[in-house]
């Protein structure tokens, strides 16, 4: 037979061929399987039957005792007979691969029937060496000499080969009442099986010692030996109570060789069975009971997996899983192993039936087939010299980078620079934006101090509370006025060209504002300085008025001087550069004082002027005085003639809006007063032309002093007639003052929103370019216009309850913006200005009274004085604006008692108090349109009133001049 060649032979056969072979009974096995491991073309599979083994234990000392008979005779090497003392039936015989008699050593049965498996371990076969048989029958006995041998055998293999290296470790684990436990390792209690798909069954967490040398081998075992359950029993003093598997797992490698490297690994499983028993003659009761139950158990399965194995592969299912001893067996009960199993018998008749089933399973067990193969490691040692270089080719530029691997190197390198650079930008973008957060902190903090100024002007100020946006290309500036129809257009251009004015040009427009302020300041000192003073020496010369008069005037006069001064002090506002905006806002910023101060100036002045137009009022009256006063047919001031008007934002609360025939008695939640009151359409005709008066070197006219009513005091003239002209032209001079001065506070206050405004934008746009976006154009996707109109309408109408806005405004802008999506523009501006106050109202509603003062906190309840005041004053319409009918239709739909004083108020106190509800806020708006009137005729509502001005501001402003009292007196 050809040593390549397979097939299953039973251990007689093979034994044959061992001889015809090698020749030689000592070493022939090894032989054959050495040759086999190296095969080229791979591990073969070792097709092998169990090779099983008799062994027959001499009559043990009870058993002699008890004259028990020998039953068994080993007639040779491989069969055994039962002896028919009785000779009652024929002898039957048993044939095994051995039979070893009474007096066989354990030496012979571990030399012929366990060695040349157990070896196999060392060439890379699984080998499972067990003892099966009854209790007491010698299993411990023979797998104890088994071990000793093999342990003898396989560092006596080691040491004769050492060529190769060696790695031995071991593991040992018992099954005790189907209870797997470690026997290196007792304290880790019961052990899970699992099932790998590779190695199949495995004990979880099992200790796995490495075995140092044989002598730390027999020292495992024997602590393994001692660490297993042994308990007596009636035929056994000292009976295994578990099954003992002690494992030894065996790694071996060339230690040099030529182009491949093969490594062998396999494990030798010792495995010594507890005994099957009979309680009947173990006298087993309770624990040794319980655990022979188990024990039978176990072994049953295993006798029935035999069973089923030796039948062949038409045996059907093969019951491994019944018990953990066949799981944990499954590859050495017809799987990738040698075995060999020594059945371990008694020869005493008394035993013989528990004999029989021995020798049954023995049978049974021959002819099982195992699938052994060589389990090796092949590695190409080309390869692993490669790999071991460029380990070392590795750990070297770990160590000192070399040039071979500077590309590599320079790659990271690179790698590593630009991560540097992306987290250096990175923190740059954090800084700036945190720098960008303290410089708006910064702003908000000034900005809430300049408005603290900004308040201190009471209601009149909230007037100014407009958005004003000068632009920087004139041609947009179309007039309100002249081309009312063309103002529609495109709402994102508008918007582009606002935020683009605001990043462009608005800061140098804005300081640009400021000095013609202070020009017109100036302007009107130098003017009024004139006008009073003529008016000082007419009342001085004339006696017009009371000592209180002059006195009030001569106080005018200094005060106008004093802000003179101020305006003065203010002109070293230089324009700044716009690449510089954060500095010259800060620059603006701190013009506050002076505006602040300025507007101070300018509250005295109203309040001198206030005085003398009461001083007047309550001096010598007549008829005539009266009638002109209503008709204020003769002003110094035409407002709509004066051309720095056009520069002051036209809205609902701006006291020149268009509207202000019907706003004129609201700025903002101003109430109306008939003094105030400039019409638009009134003009004034040129004094000087009218007059005949000279001029002065500034070529201002001055009254002629053949003129005055003083040089024509002898005169036929009527000087009474003269000085109640004088009287009333001076009264509406000073008139014409205070509505001037009123106009120079709003427009102060417009300039501070302004800037705030500006500031705002600015840093929202620095924003925006620091995340490298277009700044000019939103292109954000927006949602439908329709919707957005909603939402920002709903925004708006609460913004206005909040900020407890005119109810007339209000309605103005509610009835005129309805969705156009020429709206837009207005719509944001509005929602911007009323989230502007509504921030400022709570600001001043979160800060202590401590800070406040007393001006901020009056500009909220100012507006709710105002707001008040408003719905009186609408209440007072009702009854002129709306028939009795409608007005109790109205009282039963808005719920106004029947009964009850006021009902008017009490109706139009219940408008524009439910911005929640838009039915409420729709019938609000209407109501009130019908008290105001402008729904009447669309001349009277237009958009343009909420017009924003883009236009640039004149360079030369021109105040239209003071109306010399001289010059009215026609003389
Ligand atoms: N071949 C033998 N020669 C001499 N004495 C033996 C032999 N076999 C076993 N004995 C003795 O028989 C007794 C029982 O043997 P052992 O404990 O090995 O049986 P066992 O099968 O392991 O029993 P159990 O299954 O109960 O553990 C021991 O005292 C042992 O020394």
């Amino acid at each position: 037979m050809h040593p390549l060649t397979y097939k299953i032979i039973n251990f007689a056969q093979w034994r044959q061929v061992k001889k015809k072979m090698v020749g030689t009974p000592a070493t022939p096995l090894s032989k054959v399987q050495r040759t086999l491991s190296f095969t080229p073309g791979g591990p073969k599979i070792h097709e092998e039957k169990i090779l099983v083994t008799v062994r027959m234990r001499p009559l043990s000392r009870k058993e002699q005792a008890m004259y028990d008979l020998i039953a068994w005779d080993c007639i040779d090497e491989h069969t055994i007979v039962f002896k028919n003392p009785n000779h009652e039936r024929t002898a039957t015989t048993h044939a095994f691969d051995k039979v070893f008699g009474l007096e066989c050593s354990t030496q012979k049965v571990y030399e012929e029937g366990a060695k040349d498996v157990a070896l196999s371990a060392l060439t890379g076969m699984n080998a499972t060496i067990f003892a099966y048989g009854q209790t007491s029958s010698g299993k411990t006995f023979t797998m104890r000499g088994i071990t000793e041998n093999a342990v003898k055998d396989i560092y006596e293999h080691i040491r004769n080969h050492p060529e190769r290296d060696f790695v031995l470790r071991v593991s040992a684990m018992e099954i005790y009442n189907e209870t797997v436990i470690d026997l290196l390792n007792r304290e880790s209690g019961p052990l899970r099986l699992l099932d790998d798909p590779e190695k199949g069954t495995i004990v979880e967490k099992l200790v796995e010692e490495a075995v140092k040398d044989g002598q730390h081998l027999r020292h495992l075992i024997s602590i393994c030996e001692a660490q297993r359950q042994v308990g007596e029993t009636a035929l056994n003093d000292k009976s295994s109570r578990s099954h003992q598997i002690f494992r030894l797992t065996i790694k071996s490698s060339l230690r040099e060789s030529s182009g491949r490297v093969k490594s062998f690994i396999a494990s030798l499983n010792l495995v010594d069975l507890a005994g099957s028993e009979r309680a009947s003659q173990t006298n087993a009761d309770g624990t040794r009971l319980k655990e022979g139950s188990h024990i039978n158990r176990s072994l049953l399965t295993l006798t029935t997996v035999i069973r089923k194995l030796s039948g062949g592969k038409r045996s059907g299912h093969v019951p491994y899983r019944d018990s953990k001893l066949t799981r944990i067996l499954q590859s050495s009960l017809g799987g990738n192993a040698r075995t060999a199993i020594i059945c371990t018998m008694s020869p005493a008749l008394s035993h013989v039936e528990q004999t029989r089933n021995t020798l049954s399973f023995a049978t049974s067990a021959k002819e099982v087939t195992n699938n052994a193969q060589v389990n090796m490691v092949v590695a190409d040692k080309t390869l692993v010299k490669h790999l071991q270089k460029e380990v070392a080719r590795l750990e070297a530029e770990l160590r000192s980078p070399e040039p071979s691997s500077s590309l590599c190197l320079k790659s990271l390198l690179e790698e590593k620079d630009l991560k540097i650079q992306r987290m250096e930008r990175e923190m740059e973008d954090l800084k700036r934006q945190r720098d960008l957060a303290q410089s708006q902190l910064e702003l908000e903090r000034k900005s809430h101090k300049v408005q603290k100024g900004l308040d201190q002007c009471g209601p009149s100020c909230q007037v100014a509370r407009c958005l004003s946006f000068p632009g920087e290309n004139e041609n947009e500036s179309v007039s309100c006025k002249s081309t009312p129809v063309t103002r529609p257009r495109n709402a994102v251009g508008r918007l582009a060209m606002m935020r683009q004015s605001v990043t462009s040009t608005d800061p140098s427009m804005l300081v640009h504002e400021i000095r013609k302020l202070e020009q017109l300041q100036r302007q009107l000192g130098d003017e009024a300085n004139r006008a009073l003073e003529v008016l000082h020496k007419e009342v001085a010369s004339h006696r017009i008025g009371s000592g209180e008069t002059a006195e009030t005037i001569a106080n005018l006069l200094s005060e106008i001087k004093g802000m003179q001064a101020v305006s003065s002090a203010s002109e070293e506002i230089v324009i700044g550069d716009k690449a510089n905006l954060m500095e010259e806002i800060n620059r603006l910023k701190s013009q506050g004082g002076t505006i602040e101060s300025l507007e101070k100036k300018l509250e005295n002045v109203q309040e001198s002027i206030d005085k003398l137009v009461s001083s007047f009022a309550s001096s010598e009256e007549t008829p005539d005085c009266k009638t002109q006063s209503k008709k204020k047919k003769f002003l110094p001031f035409v407002m709509s003639n004066n051309a720095n008007m056009q520069n002051i934002i036209r809205s609902p609360c701006s006291p020149l809006s268009s509207s202000r025939k019907v706003m004129d008695y609201e700025t903002e939640n101003k109430v109306p007063e008939k003094n105030d009151v400039v019409p638009s359409s009134v003009t004034f005709p040129r004094p000087c032309q009218a007059t005949p008066v000279k001029s002065d070197e500034q070529g201002h006219c001055i009254p002629s002093r053949e003129g005055t009513p003083g040089t024509q005091q002898l005169n036929s003239v009527n000087v009474k007639k003269m000085q109640r002209m004088f009287k009333n032209a001076a009264e509406e001079n000073i008139r014409s003052i205070r509505a001037y001065v009123t106009e120079l506070k709003e427009r102060v206050a417009k300039l501070q929103y302004q800037k705030q405004l500006l500031v705002c934008q600015v840093l929202e746009l620095e924003t925006v370019a620091g995340t490298d976006e277009p700044n000019v154009i939103d292109k954000t996707p927006t949602k439908p216009w329709h919707l957005k109109f909603e939402d920002e309408r709903k925004q708006i109408v609460m913004l206005w309850h909040l900020c407890h806005v005119s109810i007339v405004h209000r309605t103005q802008f509610y009835v005129l913006f309805r969705g156009d999506p020429a709206d837009e523009i207005y719509m944001e501006v509005e929602l911007k200005r009323l989230t502007w106050l509504e921030q400022h109202f709570a600001e001043l509603g979160n800060a202590s009274p401590a800070l406040l003062g007393d001006e901020p906190a009056g500009s909220v309840s100012a507006s709710i004085k105002a707001l008040k005041q408003e719905r009186e004053y609408l209440a007072k319409r009702v009854s002129c604006k709306l028939t009795a009918e409608e007005i109790e239709m109205l009282y039963t739909k808005w719920e106004v008692p029947p009964v009850g004083k006021q009902r008017r108020l009490q109706l139009v106190n219940k408008l524009w108090t439910d911005p929640h509800n838009m039915q409420h806020v729709q019938e609000s708006a209407e109501i009130v349109a019908k008290l105001v009137g402008f729904c009447e005729s669309g001349e009277h509502v237009s958009k343009e009133m909420f017009e924003l001005n883009f236009a640039r501001p004149s360079d030369k402003k021109t105040w239209m001049g003071w109306n010399l009292i001289s010059n009215l007196l026609n003389l």
